[in-house]
């Protein structure tokens, strides 16, 4: 039902040295049991998403197969130059488990919002024969590390701007178009762009980039998870060269009469661009459009972020006109709009809202736009995410099984077997088996090569959710 993961062959999508582990475990090793979770990092909670695409694109179904075997084993000989391949084991789950993995994966539901250093999902092993698969996985489980830390700083940008836009606006209701997706081609891969993308809109409904949209429809069930606006970049608007600016200005309103449409206007000089083609040559045309609920989003693209989006708004405000609202800040005529999309981040959002701000400016008369920092500019140590070993059966004896290097205390692991309960509304991890199986958030997503649980896009989009949102859905 899901979308070939490809020939991918998954006995070759692991390190390399784990296809010798089998041989370094103990003796009558039956039971290894392992678990994720971001040690800390950049922020101090995580949005868990990412793992369903995973375990979608590579685990279930019968991926061991005959000849998946023989070509792992062909070529790790060339690349070790030695037989290390585990042959009889990967055979072993061809013929008992019929090629699908005796693994079960307990998980955090998709889109919860959970402290740092809290078991997000635990990894074992179903038959007790296949102790050594449980690990050989975790280099693919891991690369979760991506889209949780893309929905994660996707998310607190959320917040920074759900906070001003609640200061400053009337209302809430823009909130989810004021961060697009730049980001499609500053990402390392299609794969990726689609994984990051669909991140993104976990908390925000506006992109241009497809591949997030295609991604969350394959693997989330989400029809159409983002939407975008007609749109100039500079090349439609240079090629009709620089005294033939404002006939590109002038094409823009035309060719899209009605609706929202983004003219990038910083080519030769945003100033003049504001105030004598916008706000000159072409006012009437655009309060004329305005007339038929067109809007036009004026987009700078140069220059220091925080100056040129306030300047930009006090000359739009002085031919336009501005009104105040509810808050007591200016906003610009209903069919007028600025976006900023050259310098956005986490960091640098702040500033930019924050001169608006002072100089009283409401937050809803801009929309920002976010590429490299947004998909790309991460990675797994953000927010420190880790897979490691806390439980173990030897001879049928129980092991808590833990790391505690003197040269790192920030990398000791939990121990023993995990689970995640809330106790007086916070999230506590529950370990050395002391948790009560029914009071566990953990869910058994993944058993035995079978998806248990398949979340909606819609789900994951509710659970992560700002509280001052939902609180704002209250009233
Ligand atoms: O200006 C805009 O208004 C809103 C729609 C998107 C848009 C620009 N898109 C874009 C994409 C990739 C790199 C740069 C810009």
């Amino acid at each position: 039902a899901y979308p070939a993961g490809g020939s991918e062959n998954i006995l070759l999508l692991t390190d390399s040295y784990k296809v010798t582990h089998h041989q370094q475990y103990p003796p009558n090793t039956t039971v290894v049991c392992s678990y994720f979770e971001c040690r800390g990092g950049k922020f101090p909670t995580t949005v868990f998403f990412g793992l369903q695409y995973i375990l979608k694109r590579f685990l279930i179904g019968a991926v061991v197969t005959k000849e998946k075997i023989e070509e792992a084993k062909a070529l790790y000989e060339e690349h070790f130059g030695r037989d290390v391949f585990n042959e009889d084991g990967w055979n072993y789950i061809l013929t008992q488990h019929k090629g699908y993995l005796p693994l079960r994966i307990k998980a955090v539901p998709e889109g919860s919002v959970i402290p740092t250093k809290n078991v997000l999902f635990t990894v074992e092993n179903t038959d007790p024969k296949c102790y050594w698969l449980t690990n050989y996985f975790e280099t693919l489980l891991v690369q979760v590390w991506y889209p949780l830390t893309v929905a994660t700083n996707s998310r607190y940008q959320k917040e920074i701007i759900a906070r001003y836009l609640d200061e400053t606006a009337d209302n809430l209701l823009g909130l989810p178009f004021k961060l697009h997706d730049f980001g499609f081609r500053g990402s390392t891969s299609v794969e990726s762009a689609g994984i990051g993308g669909a991140a993104h809109l976990v908390n925000f409904m506006g992109t241009d980039t497809i591949a997030g949209i295609s991604t969350a429809k394959a693997f989330y069930s989400c029809p159409m998870a983002g939407f975008s606006i007609p749109a100039a970049e500079h090349s439609t608007i240079t090629t009709w060269g620089q005294k033939g600016e404002v006939h590109a200005f002038r094409n823009m309103l035309t060719k899209f009469p009605t609706g929202l449409v983004a003219v990038v206007s910083d080519s030769y000089d945003i100033w003049n661009a504001c105030s004598t083609v916008w706000g000159k040559e072409l006012k009437d045309l655009v309060e004329e459009r305005g007339k038929n609920g067109g809007t036009l989003v004026v987009r700078p693209d140069s220059g220091d972020p925080p100056e040129v989006v306030v300047k930009v708004l006090e000359i739009l405000g002085a031919k336009f006109g501005s009104t105040t609202n509810t808050k007591g800040y200016k906003m610009l005529p209903p069919y007028l709009r600025v976006i900023q999309g050259d310098g956005i981040s986490y960091e640098t959002l702040e500033a930019i809202l924050e001169n608006m701000k002072n100089n009283k400016w409401s937050s809803d008369n801009l929309v920002f736009g976010s590429g490299g920092a947004l998909l790309q500019r991460l990675d797994r140590d953000t927010q420190k995410c880790a897979f490691k070993c806390s439980f173990a059966v030897v001879n049928g004896k129980e092991i808590s099984v833990f790391k505690d290097p003197i040269t790192d205390p920030g990398k000791k692991s939990k121990r023993g077997q995990l689970s995640l309960e809330i106790h007086d509304g916070r999230y506590v991890t529950m370990e050395e088996g002391k948790g009560d199986p029914k009071k566990d958030i953990l869910v058994t997503v993944f058993e035995n090569g079978k998806l248990l649980k398949d979340y909606t896009f819609d789900e994951v989009r509710h659970r992560a959710e700002l509280d001052i949102v939902k609180q704002s859905m209250l009233q």
